[in-house]
């Protein structure tokens, strides 16, 4: 696997929905510019309904943008969606496995959907179920296995495609803490390792600040609040950069300690 080469560029995007019941209309995201680099690591924190999972799904080409662009490789995901298959691997919180697939054939579902070879899609699934520690479970079925094993076959099924680019969606938040805990940093160190690009939606603070490179927060229609590099930040001065981001979620206003 040679890892995301490509950065994300979002450029000035909108989106904005109309419900169908009441007509009003919904500012999701509104002029969100960002740079994601290749092999980054980002969390992006905000309150419920701040537009976050819209971002995923413009990012996974679900939905079109009202206005400005996402580009990855001078390709937009809604646009050339095609192009993006394999390139874009999504965990969500639940697991969303097929109950009637074992655990291998969950994994090499999406390796078929690419046209994979048989051979290779049985060769990689097994690294993968391997690595996230399942090489004795690949025959069981989701309903045999704990919510954290369903959610490492998920983890498995999502870099079996080697993708470029991994979007979490609060992957971790239905496992109790020290499964989520141990399932995050085995994320963490396996998107550092294959070097693909990686994108966690979070509600936690300290799921935060533990993935690594970079810590967006977003305010009301994904206004980006503030972007914070980690390595800015010593670890003596972590309980600061927690309050500052506490009160700038709160105040939807960036906090002046972040400005560095
Ligand atoms: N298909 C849709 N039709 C109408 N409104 C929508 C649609 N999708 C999202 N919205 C609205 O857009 C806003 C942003 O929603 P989004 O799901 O992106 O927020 P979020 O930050 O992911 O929230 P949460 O943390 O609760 O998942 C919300 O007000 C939501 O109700």
């Amino acid at each position: 696997m040679t890892g995301a080469s490509a950065p994300i560029e979002i450029a000035g995007l909108r989106k904005v929905f109309r419900q169908t019941t009441t007509g009003e209309t919904i500012v999701a995201i509104d002029q969100l510019t960002l740079r994601i680099a290749p092999g980054e690591l980002v969390a992006i924190v905000g309150k419920t309904g701040c537009g976050k999972s819209t971002l995923f799904d413009l990012l996974i080409g679900l939905e079109h943008p009202t206005s400005g662009s996402i580009t990855i490789g001078a390709k937009m995901p809604y646009d050339d969606f095609n192009d993006f298959r394999g390139k874009i691997a999504t965990i969500f919180q639940q697991d969303r496995l097929f109950p009637w697939r074992s655990a291998i054939d969950n994994v090499k579902l999406p390796l078929e959907l690419i046209g994979i070879a048989d051979d290779v899609q049985q060769e990689r699934a097994m690294f993968w179920l391997n690595r996230l520690g399942l090489a004795n479970f690949a025959n069981a079925y989701p309903r045999e296995l704990s919510g954290g094993m369903r959610q490492r076959v998920a983890i498995a099924r999502a870099f079996a495609v080697q993708p470029e680019i991994l979007l979490a969606d609060e992957s971790f938040s239905a496992l109790d803490e020290v499964t989520a805990n141990d399932l995050r940093q085995t994320f963490i160190d396996l998107a550092r390792e294959f070097r693909s690009t990686a994108i966690l939606i979070t509600h936690q603070l300290e799921e935060a600040m533990s993935v690594g490179d970079r810590i967006v927060v977003f305010g009301k229609s994904a206004a980006l609040l503030a972007d914070i590099r980690m390595k800015d930040w010593d670890r003596s001065d972590h309980a600061t950069l927690r309050s500052a981001i506490q009160n700038t979620l709160q105040m939807n206003a960036p906090d002046e300690r972040l400005k560095r």
